[in-house]
């Protein structure tokens, strides 16, 4: 487990992270998010032993991480700007990571290769942007490490890759004890991946939330009535938290259970109900609300 106390980190002037506080569990997915400049980087790179936290610890399994090169070898850090050395092929970077993580898994690392359609014998200059992303997740997996920090590598992936690299993650967690964090400013690019999200606004941490827990409070359903008399008195009942019109089609997200909702709308005899998936913003609009704060204000 990753226990982030009471962590703050300044430059200069500017406090970048301020008293964060955040338990990152083992083997699931945790998306760590927040509009530029929020702080996601600088927590990071202080969970991965990169930067020293001016006050507050950061403990991996148990182990404070900074200068600390036993709790180190469980972490593989993909920054949002890699660097790879002029001439390195793929593979070059495979042997080179083999020298660190000694449980580095090169035949596997080329069977993926492989299968992601990257080519190890390449020159890296030449991959695109999204190739350096697939490359360096491929590596971090590879590594064997415990934990997998992963900052902005998922952004801008093309929806087929996204889907190949979720299914890695997810046989890598029922596998073996296997644990990454991705960081991203958009919560659009997390959804469907992880299980749990934590929400970084201004350098602090507004929420920490397990996805399967918040989607059993909030519901999205879409329903049809005769009257136009039995939607306003289904509004007045409900939590609700939004409402869309599409012709005839009433869309409602509000609070409670999918059971207490159902029933509601059930005694306004609608013609047609149906419970609809949820996205991710639409199920932190409600949680943002909670803490004080409106979404819009934090992503945009
Ligand atoms: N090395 C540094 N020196 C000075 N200021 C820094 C440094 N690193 C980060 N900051 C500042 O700290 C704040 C948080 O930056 P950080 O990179 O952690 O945000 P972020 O959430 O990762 O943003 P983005 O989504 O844009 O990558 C920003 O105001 C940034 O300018």
């Amino acid at each position: 487990m990753i226990e982030i106390k009471e962590c703050s980190k300044s430059f200069g002037a500017l406090q970048a992270v301020s008293k964060v506080s955040l338990d990152i569990e083992e083997r699931e997915v945790f998306g760590l998010v927040g509009s530029n400049g929020a702080g996601k980087s600088t927590l990071l790179r202080m969970a991965a032993g990169i930067l020293k936290p001016d006050e507050g610890e950061i403990r991996i399994d148990d182990l404070q991480v900074f200068d600390n090169e036993e709790a180190k070898k469980q972490i593989f850090y993909i920054s949002d700007d890699c660097y790879f050395p002029a001439n390195y092929t793929a593979a070059d970077m495979a042997s080179f990571y083999r020298l660190y993580y000694p449980g580095f898994e090169h035949q596997r690392f080329s069977k993926l290769m492989r299968q992601f359609l990257l080519d190890e014998s390449q020159k890296i200059s030449t991959f695109s942007k999204g190739m350096k992303k697939q490359l360096m997740t491929l590596l971090g997996i590879c590594a064997g490490t415990k934990y997998l920090l992963c900052d902005e590598t998922f952004d801008g992936l093309d929806p087929v890759v996204r889907q190949g690299v979720k299914s890695l993650f997810a046989a890598e967690i029922m596998s073996r004890d296997f644990s990454p964090v991705l960081a991203s400013h958009n919560l659009r690019e997390l959804e469907d991946i992880c299980d749990h999200v934590g929400l970084l606004y201004k350098g602090g941490m507004l929420l920490s939330r397990n996805l399967e827990d918040m989607k059993f409070h909030i519901h999205k359903m879409q329903c049809v009535f005769t009257d136009k008399k039995q939607e306003d008195a289904l509004k007045k009942e409900l939590d609700v938290l939004k409402v869309d019109h599409q012709g005839s089609l009433i869309m409602i997200t509000a609070r409670g259970t999918r059971a207490e909702i159902m029933a509601k709308i059930q005694e306004k005899n609608p013609l047609f109900c149906e419970v609809l998936p949820l996205t991710l913003e639409e199920i932190f609009i409600s949680e943002t609300e909670v803490a004080g704060y409106e979404i819009q204000n934090i992503f945009f």
